[in-house]
């Protein structure tokens, strides 16, 4: 999702040249202005407060930064919140974006139409009970949270970082009625459509596991639940890479909120009350869609992740593409990566891997799906208008964080068979292993705003432990990597990707 690199990549460079475990960086620049707004014509980012022109150089010293030894849990909790304040000031979070051309936004709000096209064009809205009268215009005050966060979509980000609309978009995922609860069709697990009077759409994935519970060892990954707290975790995992919709957690009266709204008759059907009292409901679908496998309130309220709806396929097509490290889905058969010892190298000649910053946006996604310990990648999208130079999306992350006691490293196969990654995720990574931006504090954190987090923490110790573990793998496996690349020396078939780095010039 990195836009090319402004004038500020000296700050980058200089923290490549910074021994991380003796010095600590507080690199806290003045937060710049956010230049990715529609309409942003100036270039604001270099400039503070006062509007002063930042010279941008990180400023890295040899101060403590904050530290959370030995405080209470409210105290950690606080202490993790300036952790994330600091981090997302840090110089590295606070890339200015070039101005964004007008091409570059994924949707565009008709310019003024004249008075006789006007019955034609506009969408007057047949009145439906529960829904808003809605009164859009051009201007985006006018606009609901969700139909900001459409027209916010561009090549590079699906919302910017620090997204003023961010709070209340999420306050509506999280609070605002239900008027409509469909099944979702595609894909193999129970998901629901929810509508909100204000035309606003979500996806809702409910709780099936408890937080503390591990995926039974004998499960294969394609047959494991999909967990909502994992869709939660993972939103807040990749907020810098910014490449999922916004997910909150939310208590769903799964009678008033589902079955008396629903129009799906199919799933209005597996409604029953269980010997306890509690209302549950299984719905229809491939995999675990059954009385033994129903989901069920207490008595009747359920938890559930709540993903904002990307633009309708029917206005802004999407691209599926099969992941080249894909899992064969097979208990038996191995997959030809698992196979072949040179799988990466032909990767890299086969488009769209072998141009531009594809790979490394793969590799991004990797990293992230190793630290959550997410195996069922099979694919991501993209948006079709884009084609391939744009950002990856990496919708639907249900299965991860099934397992903190095991990390599974075959998920890092291909950064170890490619060794590539892009700088600024390596000099990203290595911030979130020091001790005052640990990933685990920071995630710990980051969740603690989300609506759930009241019920009980979004990811319990063990498994925020198990993220700072395998972030000290994914860093070995770069060294390891550099390693190799001194032994060898530099003569191989790689040529330096725009945005992208070899290892042996991170050195
Ligand atoms: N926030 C969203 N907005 C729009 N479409 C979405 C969103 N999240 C997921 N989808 C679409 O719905 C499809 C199914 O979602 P998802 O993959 O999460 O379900 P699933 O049951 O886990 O699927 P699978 O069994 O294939 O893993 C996705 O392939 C994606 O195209
Ligand atoms: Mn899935």
């Amino acid at each position: 999702c990195d836009t090319p690199l402004s004038p500020r990549t000296h700050i980058l460079r200089e923290l490549a040249h910074t021994n991380y475990t003796s010095v600590e960086i507080s690199g806290r620049a003045a937060l710049p202005a956010d230049t990715t707004q529609r309409g942003s014509s100036t270039n604001d980012a270099n400039k503070d407060a006062k509007g002063h022109v930042q010279t941008g150089s990180a400023s890295i010293n040899m101060a403590g930064g904050v530290g959370c030894n030995g405080a209470s849990r409210a105290e950690s909790l606080e202490c993790g919140l300036s952790k994330l304040e600091a981090l997302f000031d840090h110089s590295l979070y606070t890339m200015p974006f070039t101005h964004i051309p007008e091409e570059d936004w994924l949707l565009k709000v008709k310019p003024k139409i004249k008075a006789s096209e006007k019955s034609s064009q506009m969408w007057v809205s047949a009145s439906q009970e529960g829904y808003e009268d809605m009164q859009w215009n051009s201007s985006s005050d006018s606009h609901p949270p969700w139909l900001r966060f459409h027209l916010g979509i561009s090549r590079w980000q699906l919302y910017p970082h620090r997204d003023p609309n961010m709070d209340a978009l999420a306050q509506q995922l999280a609070t605002h009625p239900i008027v409509s609860a469909v099944q979702k069709s595609g894909g193999t697990q129970l998901k629901l459509v929810m509508s909100f009077p204000n035309y606003g759409q979500a996806m809702l994935k409910p709780m099936k596991q408890e937080r503390d519970d591990e995926t039974n060892y004998n499960l294969y990954y394609f047959s494991d639940f999909e967990r909502h707290n994992a869709e939660i975790a993972a939103f807040h995992l990749d907020r810098y890479k910014l490449c999922f919709p916004p997910v909150v957690g939310r208590l769903v009266d799964v009678v008033k909120e589902i079955k008396d709204v629903t129009t799906d008759r199919k799933l209005a059907r597996t409604f029953f009350n269980s010997p306890v009292g509690n209302v549950c409901f299984y719905g229809q679908c491939s995999y675990y869609c059954s009385t033994e496998h129903a989901v069920c309130g207490r008595p009747r309220k359920l938890e559930a992740s709540v993903a904002v709806m990307l633009p309708d396929l029917s206005l802004v097509t999407r691209r599926t593409w099969r992941s080249p490290w894909r899992r064969s889905y097979s208990r038996s058969k191995l997959a030809n990566w698992e196979a072949e010892p040179n799988y990466c190298s032909t990767v890299k000649k086969t488009p769209p891997y072998n141009k531009g910053t594809r790979l490394l946006d793969f590799m991004d996604m990797v990293i992230m799906d190793f630290l959550m310990s997410n195996m069922d990648r099979h694919h991501y999208e993209t948006f079709e208008k884009f084609g391939n130079n744009t950002f990856l999306l990496h919708l639907d992350n249900g299965r991860a964080f099934g397992r903190h006691s095991k990390d599974e490293p075959s998920i890092l196969a291909p950064l170890e068979q490619c060794c590539r990654i892009r700088r600024s995720t390596w000099l990203r990574l290595n911030l979130l292993s020091l001790s005052q931006y640990y990933l685990s504090d920071v995630m710990r954190a980051s969740l603690s705003r989300d609506p759930l987090h009241s019920v009980a923490p979004l990811l319990s110790e063990p498994h925020l432990t198990a993220l700072d573990r395998r972030l000290k793998t994914v860093l070995e496996t770069v060294s390891r990597c550099q390693q190799q690349r001194r032994e060898t020396g530099s003569a191989d078939d790689d040529k330096c990707h725009k945005g992208g780095i070899r290892f042996m010039l991170v050195l």
